[in-house]
């Protein structure tokens, strides 16, 4: 069965969204990290096993309502990424014998993971180098979470919002 792996909670991701939101405010662009972003969103991981079909796959994504999956190994151990652009191309290839096959045989196996402490600027480059939207985080070899590009673009947006309201109150007093 397909898993959902619950990173252990952080003290800082035990913060809500509202607390998150206030302390980061005031952070320049550049200052922002994962870990930041990860306050606010949670380290909730959904995995998969290499030997699941692509039929169990797409329907965790449907079921989740996300573009990827971590694959883990019988140690969840991070051996793999799979995202739906995989499952496309795939589908593309092997008309009508796709969904049978195993995750492992079209996953990528060599991930580009970040850190909780990179900065979100510098994992936006890579994903934008990369060209790949979902990158997990790992922290001290488990894993600590996953971002996307609109997770980022979500985050950078709510930034802009309360740098706006501050200068608003700063003009009417
Ligand atoms: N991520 C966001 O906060 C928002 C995203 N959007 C838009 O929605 C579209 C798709 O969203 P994306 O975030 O880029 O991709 P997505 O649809 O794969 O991800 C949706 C959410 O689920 C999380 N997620 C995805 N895979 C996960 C996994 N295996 N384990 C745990 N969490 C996982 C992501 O971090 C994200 O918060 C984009 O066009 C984006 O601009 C719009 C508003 C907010
Ligand atoms: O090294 C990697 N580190 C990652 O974090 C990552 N995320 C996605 N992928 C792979 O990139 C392609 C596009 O993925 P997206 O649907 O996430 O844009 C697909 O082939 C994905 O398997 C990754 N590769």
């Amino acid at each position: 069965m397909p898993t959902s792996y619950q990173a252990p909670m952080r003290k800082d991701q035990a913060k809500t969204r509202t607390q998150s939101q206030t302390t980061t405010s005031n952070l320049q662009p550049e200052a922002a990290t994962v870990a930041h972003l990860l306050s606010g969103k949670g380290g909730d991981v959904f995995a998969i096993k290499p030997e699941e079909t692509l039929g169990e796959a797409v329907k965790v994504l449907r079921d989740r309502r996300i573009g990827a999956l971590v694959v883990t190994d019988v140690s969840g151990a991070l051996c793999g990424i799979l995202s739906e652009r995989d499952i496309v191309r795939k589908l593309a290839d092997t008309p009508g014998q796709t969904l049978p096959k195993q995750v492992r045989d079209i996953m990528t196996k060599t991930v580009e993971t970040c850190s909780p402490n990179e900065a979100l600027v510098s994992v936006l480059k890579r994903m934008t180098t990369g060209k790949f939207r979902h990158m997990p985080v790992v922290q001290g070899g488990q894993l600590a979470g996953m971002i996307t590009i609109g997770d980022v673009v979500n985050f950078r947006l709510t930034e802009l919002e309360h740098e706006a309201l501050q200068l608003k109150q700063l003009i009417v007093g």
